[in-house]
């Protein structure tokens, strides 16, 4: 089986403070990955290292089989991402956000409309196109993204708790478009979430973060197996390897950035 993606003892130090702690980690071609863990684990910090956003303290990410470190710029080509910040302009249509991404990324002019039409349809957003964005639930915000980040026909999409403050319908959506793009491109997608049931819906594999390390990973059955439980469910686990409640919040600053981002959705 081909890895789109394969971490080797990442680190990532700021300052004195080792937020990433040699991790280890691979993601299959065609596989949804769901990584989990507590407010301030490191799993943004990870993401932002495999999208090249931040470069590592040390350690190897090869994308596809590509040193990031050496070929950003071709990494960047098949990569999607869809940040935790909205990236959407709410001034403007739905089809005026997808059609300024694609032309930002170059997308041929014959290929355009094509590709436009078809995220449209696939994220379930044509009868909204024409329609300005600040309409928009927060749902529809979120699969808009989704079709931005995908405009250029990644192999791989990176999202970082896409669904946090959607209500059950609307995240159920978002999980529907990602199943579809799995099965119908074979994406391999990397999510963060601190949604138990999400990870359980979506993900093949789920590695757990905690402190900066990944105390565990594997199939929910690996996972249980290495509970020593086989019958506990997602949360337990998250709670033998975290010792945290996974709806229990962070510090106040964490509370303050989530009940924020939680406000934009709404
Ligand atoms: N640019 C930075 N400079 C210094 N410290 C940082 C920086 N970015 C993140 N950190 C710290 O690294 C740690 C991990 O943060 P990170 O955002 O990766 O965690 P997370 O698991 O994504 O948390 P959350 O679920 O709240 O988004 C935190 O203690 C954070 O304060």
């Amino acid at each position: 089986m081909c890895m789109n993606i394969e971490t080797f003892n990442l680190v990532k130090r700021f300052g004195n403070h080792e937020v990433v702690k040699s991790i280890s980690f691979n993601v299959k071609e065609g596989e949804i990955f769901g990584l989990l863990g507590p407010n301030g684990a490191g799993k943004t910090t990870t993401i932002r290292m495999l999208t090249t956003l931040l470069p590592p303290t040390s350690g190897l990410i090869k994308l596809s089989g590509f040193d990031v470190r050496r070929y950003g710029n071709l990494v960047r080509k098949f990569i999607g991402y869809v940040p935790q910040a909205l990236s959407a302009d709410s001034t403007l249509t739905g089809y005026e956000n997808l059609y300024y991404i694609a032309k930002l990324l170059r997308l041929p002019k014959n290929e355009r409309e094509k590709r436009i039409e078809y995220v449209l349809n696939l994220l379930n957003l044509k009868d909204a196109a024409n329609r300005l964005v600040k309409e928009y639930s927060g749902g529809m915000v979120r699969r808009l993204e989704v079709g931005q980040a995908i405009l250029h026909k990644p192999k791989i999409l990176i999202l970082d708790e896409p669904t946090v403050g959607l209500d059950p319908i609307a995240r159920h959506n978002v999980w529907e478009a990602l199943k579809t793009l799995q099965k119908d491109n074979g994406l391999s997608i990397l999510i963060t979430t601190h949604y138990m049931e999400e990870a359980e819906a979506l993900c093949q594999r789920i590695a757990i973060m905690n402190m900066g390390l990944i105390v565990a990973q594997g199939t929910l059955e690996e996972l249980k197996k290495a509970a020593g439980n086989n019958d506990i469910s997602l949360e337990d686990i998250f709670i033998h390897f975290t010792g945290n409640n996974s709806e229990s919040g962070g510090d106040f600053r964490e509370m303050r950035q989530m009940r924020k981002r939680i406000q934009r959705f709404s």
